[in-house]
């Protein structure tokens, strides 16, 4: 109703008014479309186990109904046409029937190498529409998850090209089996990040996360939008809004709703009712003339604070309520300006005046707020406004950099003496380490914090300084005069910093309350429902000069920086799950599972991998190392046109037959060398070895081996499995409530460049005594030989060995004595076999 009333204002400005219906059309516009659009990814979301996912699940649902649920899910396929049923597989309970399939199999592929080269081109439009499952799309994951974040109890290692992705995508398929769509790559590239970090990467939203707490909460993503996101969201706006337009239309700073997450139909309707008040808040505050927005802001909170000090100052009895006075400050711009080259202070009345130094008095002793940072948090922050339950109070500001603000909560939370923690929020991607090195700024912050009796203690004499807005990070730590310091500084001790924060954050901790707020992305290029999260659409717009200028300013830090020393157990950041790609959570009896193929070349990932579950089960995709190497440089030469010739590639000098073994692309071929170190470390048994080749052409037998290995339930089957003719490969088949088959992207299933065949016959040559000493470790016979053989094919035919793979005695049993010295003794003599070898301990070592 005050809304209502407040708008009337618009009746006597009917250029307003007009303005104030075309945004609030727009808004609903695009209400309705970004959760119709939003719903489509949630019908089908990329992780196998869609219904899991997919469906919302009532609190009252038990793990044991939901499992349930996704056994019967993972039954119900949908019938393909007959143009998309070809040649299905079936399970390998007896061999002769897979090997008739198999040979059924190939015969409907019709050489799958020409007929996939040749069908690709053309169907490459097709296939953009219908193969749904390519990496970047796996890169999201806009549904909610259920259950406990768990390290992965099986990793798929290995090896790159094998057909990982496939086997990962296969196994999603089971209802028992979580997996993240990216491959996180801890034990190689993010190891110095911490098991935290790991886990947290392997961790989602956490349904009702958000109200989690009794009190208030906060949840804000600005991940890619989706419904259940959205509802959360809508949930935050709620409360910004609620500020933005409470201060509108009653001047009430103080009261805000509570929290709570309500159904749909009341989420949407909130959305609806948000898009409304803030399309007339827009009208009315003109707020894309930057100077006009700031100045009504600053009205509106010198008048609201003014308002709201004599509203509550019965709740702090005693206390002196200075105004604020922002003298200087009429503008954002303006206030940067003078923050940045003079510093700024208060006074003891609470008056800002020009400081001489670098810094930014943020909060007077007296209690009274100057600036900080350039934005006009601070009124927001009044000590004598913050009133128990504080959290009733601290809202953030809508148009104020969520930088400043999110740095200056976490002062005020750490100083009163809660356990307040700071991360950045990753808005284009999941790797902290990419966002970190490629130097691009954090878009916003977000921190929580857990409440503790004492922050609820007077604000009187206290100092904050705060600043560094330029950089990425910022350190925080409390000086022995009991303030709270947050500066800024530069690479790469900085980003080391940031690391151990995020290590600390993500450390989930049982026990408290935890609150988290989150703060909108300042210069997200995400569309109009940003308008929702961050208040204002043309926000962005208005300080987006203002940042830059910041970004500019390299002297715009303001005190040397202080490395936040940990005192206290970390807090759980479990409400805002900020991170896009994430691995899912488990119910009881589900496995968690992650694939990154470069583990199984990677020197210290076995015994990383051991030293954080000696019993994990180690899954390994093996392909022809030739077949592999080409299938390795096709995608290279994808990305990178310019690079040489395989064929230049491969060899150190062609004339006298050397071959390149320190290649990359060869070097992981040699896979005896590599699981030597891993067999240091892991029983044979606690390995399995599928055939990349196999699990082509009969991928419910390869499927029907590793769910054993798992000790999971044969689930996936051949009725999961179709040939798909364009693609030329195996394609999942889709769940019923899916419009959409599941083959892997374009970067699978790859037209090789066509090879010289003396070249792949040397690389035979060279790989057979290898690949002999790989088949007597795992005790299987990969046959690999007989592509080699066969100089007819291409490297792409997938020759397929006649009969199920065959199997050896190992050469080694598991973790026996010995089989180092073993390994090294062949590789010895391999290397004086073999003609064409070049490989030097060195590289063997490498
Ligand atoms: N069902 C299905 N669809 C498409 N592709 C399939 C499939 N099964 C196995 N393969 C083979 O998988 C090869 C890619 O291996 P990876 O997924 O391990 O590659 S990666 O390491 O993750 O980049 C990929 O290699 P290329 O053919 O060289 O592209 C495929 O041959």
């Amino acid at each position: 109703m005050a809304f209502w009333s407040s708008t009337s204002i618009f009746t006597s400005k009917v250029p307003r008014k007009i303005l104030f219906m075309f945004t609030l059309s727009l808004s609903v516009t695009y209400l309705f479309y970004s959760l119709m659009s939003c719903y489509n990814s949630l019908q089908f979301p990329l992780q196998e186990n869609y219904a899991y996912q997919g469906r919302l699940v009532t609190e009252e649902t038990t793990f044991v109904t939901l499992r349930e649920k996704l056994y019967s899910a993972s039954q119900g396929l949908t019938e393909f046409t007959e143009a998309e049923r070809t040649t299905a597989v079936s399970t390998v309970k007896d061999h002769a029937e897979a090997e008739q399939r198999t040979v059924e199999w190939i015969r409907t592929q019709a050489s799958p190498t020409k007929s996939a080269a040749a069908n690709l081109n053309t169907a490459l439009e097709k296939e953009h529409q219908e193969f749904s499952t390519t990496d970047s799309e796996l890169r999201v994951n806009c549904t909610m998850d259920y259950g406990e974040k768990k390290l992965p109890q099986a990793i798929i290692i290995g090896v790159k090209k094998g057909g990982t992705r496939a086997l990962l995508e296969a196994l999603r398929v089971h209802p028992d089996v979580r997996a993240v769509g990216n491959e996180p790559h801890f034990f190689d590239r993010n190891y110095e990040k911490g098991l935290g970090w790991y886990r947290f990467f392997m961790c989602s939203l956490v349904p009702d996360s958000c109200h989690l707490t009794e009190n208030l909460s906060l949840c804000h993503h600005s991940v890619k939008l989706c419904p259940l996101v959205f509802i959360k969201d809508q949930l935050t706006m709620k409360m910004y809004l609620g500020r933005e337009l409470q201060d509108l239309e009653s001047g009430d700073i103080g009261g805000f709703a509570r929290i709570s997450v309500g159904s749909w139909s009341e989420n949407i309707l909130w959305g609806l009712t948000l898009a409304l008040r803030l399309m007339a808040y827009i009208a009315l505050h003109k707020p894309c003339k930057r100077k006009n927005l700031w100045a009504h802001m600053h009205t509106d909170m010198q008048m609201h604070h003014n308002h709201n000090h004599n509203r509550h100052s019965h709740r702090t009895p005693g206390q002196a309520h200075p105004s604020i006075t922002v003298t200087r400050c009429t503008n954002e711009y303006q206030r940067a300006q003078v923050l940045r080259k003079t510093g700024s202070s208060c006074n003891q009345s609470g008056h800002l005046v020009p400081g001489g130094g670098s810094r930014a008095q943020a909060v007077c002793p007296s209690g009274s707020v100057a600036a900080i940072a350039g934005h006009s948090t601070i009124p927001a922050l009044l000590p004598n406004k913050v009133t128990p339950p504080i959290f009733d109070s601290v809202v953030t500001w809508l148009s104020t950099p969520p930088e400043a603000f999110s740095l200056m909560m976490l002062l005020l939370m750490r100083q009163k003496g809660m356990d307040a923690h700071m991360g950045g929020e990753l808005v284009t991607s999941g790797d902290f380490k990419h966002l970190a090195l490629r130097g691009q700024r954090l878009r916003s912050f977000y921190f929580a914090f857990k409440q503790t009796p004492s922050f609820q203690d007077s604000y009187q004499n206290t100092s904050v300084y705060a600043g560094q807005m330029n950089t990425r990070w910022a350190y925080l730590s409390l000086s022995s005069q009991n303030e709270v310091e947050v500066a800024g500084a530069k690479k790469p001790a900085l980003e080391n910093t940031a690391r151990k924060e995020l290590n600390v954050i993500f450390q989930p901790e049982k026990t408290g309350k935890i609150y988290c707020l989150g703060v909108c992305a300042q210069r997200q290029p995400v569309a109009s429902l940003s308008m929702l999260r961050c208040g204002m659409d043309c926000h962005k717009r208005c300080s987006r000069s203002m940042l830059q200028d910041f970004s500019k300013n390299e002297t715009y830090s303001m005190l040397p920086g202080k490395k936040l020393q940990e005192e206290k157990p970390p807090v759980a950041v479990k409400c805002c799950s900020l991170v896009i790609d994430l691995m899912p959570s488990t119910l009881e009896g589900q496995i968690t599972m992650e694939k990154t193929p470069s583990y199984f070349v990677t020197n210290h990932a076995p015994k990383r991998i051991h030293s954080m579950a000696r019993d994990i089960k180690l899954i390994i995709v093996v392909r022809n190392p030739v077949t592999r190497a080409i299938s390795d440089y096709t995608q290279t030469l994808s990305k990178k046109p310019e690079i040489p010739t395989f064929e230049v590639l491969a060899f150190k000098n062609r004339t006298l037959g050397l071959i390149d073994a320190s290649w990359s692309a060869l070097r992981i071929g040699i896979y005896a060398l590599h699981l030597e170190s891993w067999m240091q470390y892991f029983p044979l048994s606690q390995m399995h070895f599928v055939s990349g080749e196999r699990l082509i052409v009969d991928p419910a037998g390869e499927m029907a081996k590793v769910q054993d290995f798992l000790g999971l339930k044969r689930i996936v089957t051949d009725k999961h499995f179709y040939f798909n003719k364009t693609k030329g490969f195996p394609c999942l088949k889709k769940p019923e409530d899916s419009s959409t088959p599941r083959c892997l992207g374009k970067s699978k299933g790859r037209t090789h460049p066509k090879i010289d065949p003396d070249v792949i016959r040397r690389l035979h040559k060279f790989y057979k005594p290898f690949n002999m000493m790989f088949y007597q470790m795992t005790g299987q016979n990969f046959e690999w030989e007989l592509e080699g053989d066969n100089e007819s094919h291409s490297s792409q035919d997938y020759l397929l060995p006649s009969r199920p793979l065959t199997s050896i005695k190992p050469l080694c049993h598991p973790g026996e004595a010995g089989t180092s010295s073993y390994l090294h003794r062949a590789i010895d003599s391999i290397k004086v076999q073999a003609e064409y070898c070049d490989i030097s301990c060195e590289s063997c070592d490498a």
